[in-house]
C-alpha cells in the first residue's frame, strides 16, 4: 500500500523531510551525536568523505574510514528530534521511496550514539566513557508507537513505586540496547551503565539556577533506585528514544557518553573538548575493528 503525502514527506529532489537525504546517501553504520559542531570532528578522520548535508539541526557527513562506509549526523537536542531522525533513517533505509512503499527486504542499520552526560553517582567519574546497557525514559515517547513487547515493564513499575514518581510527569520506560554492539563498545576503557534521558537539562535534570524545582532531592531519588541489581549511572537526553526507536524499527543500536559532570560531587570536566576527542577516536576504533 502506498504512504499517503502527508506521511512520507519528501522535498522536491526526493529526499526525505527533515533529514534532506536520499537513500543512497546515507551508509549501514550510522554515528548519531547532538550536536552540528560534533559531526565535522568525526569526519576530519574519514580518508574520504562522499556526501555533506545540513538541513536544520541534522548536519549529515557520510564517507569513509579504513575501506568502512560511515554515516555520522546531529540530531540536535532531545528524543523529539530522535523519533524524526531515526524513523527518516529507517524511511531511507526500508521504504522505496519512490514507489512510497515498504520494502520486502529489511535492513538493520547499527546506530551508535556518541554523546556527552551527567553522571549521579559519585562512583561513575567524571572523564570516563560509559557504555549504556539499559536506558529509562522519562519523555514519554515510546507510549506513542503501539508495539511495547521490548519494554522492560517490571523495572519501570518498580521505579514508579520506589521512587514515589509524580503522575504528573510521563511514566518512565526502559529498553536495552543492543547486545552485540554494547559487548564491541565495551572494554577496560569503559564503564557500563543504565541511562536516564530526560526531556531537559535544566529542570528535568534537577539543575537550579534561578528556578526551583518541586523535588530537590530528585538525582539522590532516582540514584537510590535499585531493581535487578540494577541502579541509574547517568543523565542525558536522548538515549532512551534511540533504543527505543531501534528495537521497534528492528535495528541495532548503542550509546556511548563521554561524563562530562558529576552531578553527586558538583564537578564539571576540566577539559571537554579532549575528552570528547578522545571517545570520538575510540568508538571510530571500535566501529573499523
Ligand atoms: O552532547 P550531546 O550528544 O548533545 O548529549 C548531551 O548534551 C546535551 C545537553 O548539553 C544533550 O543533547 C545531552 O543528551
Ligand atoms: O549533565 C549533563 C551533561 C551532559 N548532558 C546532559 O544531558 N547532562
Amino acid at each position: 500500500m502506498s504512504l499517503k503525502a502527508s506521511e512520507l514527506i519528501l522535498n522536491e529532489d526526493g529526499s526525505i523531510y527533515h533529514l534532506g537525504l536520499l537513500p543512497h546517501e546515507i551508509a549501514d553504520t550510522v554515528i548519531t551525536v547532538g550536536d552540528p559542531a560534533r559531526v565535522e570532528r568525526i569526519s576530519a578522520y574519514f580518508d574520504k568523505i562522499e556526501i555533506t548535508r545540513m538541513k536544520r539541526e541534522f548536519c549529515t557527513h557520510t564517507g569513509l574510514l579504513d575501506g568502512k562506509r560511515i554515516t555520522v549526523m546531529s540530531t540536535g537536542m532531545g528524543t523529539d528530534n530522535i523519533d524524526i531522525a531515526l524513523t527518516e533513517l529507517d524511511a531511507l533505509a526500508n521504504i522505496d521511496l519512490q514507489k512510497k512503499e515498504v520494502k520486502n527486504d529489511l535492513k538493520a542499520l547499527d546506530i551508535i550514539r556518541i554523546g556527552t552526560t551527567g553522571s549521579i553517582r559519585e562512583d561513575v567519574a567524571l572523564d570516563s566513557f560509559l557504555v549504556s546497557e539499559l536506558a529509562m525514559g522519562f519523555d514519554g515517547l515510546m507510549h506513542f508507537y503501539e508495539s511495547d513487547s521490548f519494554l522492560q515493564a517490571a523495572y519501570a513499575e518498580e521505579f514508579v513505586k520506589q521512587t514515589n514518581w509524580s503522575s504528573k510527569k510521563a511514566y518512565p520506560y526502559v529498553v536495552e540496547g543492543s547486545g552485540r554492539l554494547i559487548e564491541k563498545f565495551s572494554s577496560k576503557d569503559t564503564v557500563k551503565g543504565f541511562t536516564a534521558t530526560n526531556i531537559g537539562f535544566y529542570g528535568p535534570q534537577g539543575r537550579v539556577l534561578r528556578n526551583s524545582i518541586p523535588e530537590a532531592d530528585m538525582n539522590q531519588n532516582i540514584a537510590a533506585f535499585s531493581f535487578n541489581g540494577r541502579s541509574i549511572t547517568n543523565l542525558e537526553m536522548e538515549t532512551s528514544g534511540i533504543y527505543g526507536m531501534s528495537k521497534l524499527l528492528g535495528h541495532h543500536a548503542v550509546s556511548m557518553n563521554a561524563v562530562l559532570a558529576n552531578r553527586a560531587t558538583g564537578e564539571f570536566s576540566a577539559d571537554p573538548k579532549k575528552l570528547v576527542d578522545n571517545l570520538i577516536k575510540y568508538c571510530l576504533e571500535r566501529i573499523v575493528s
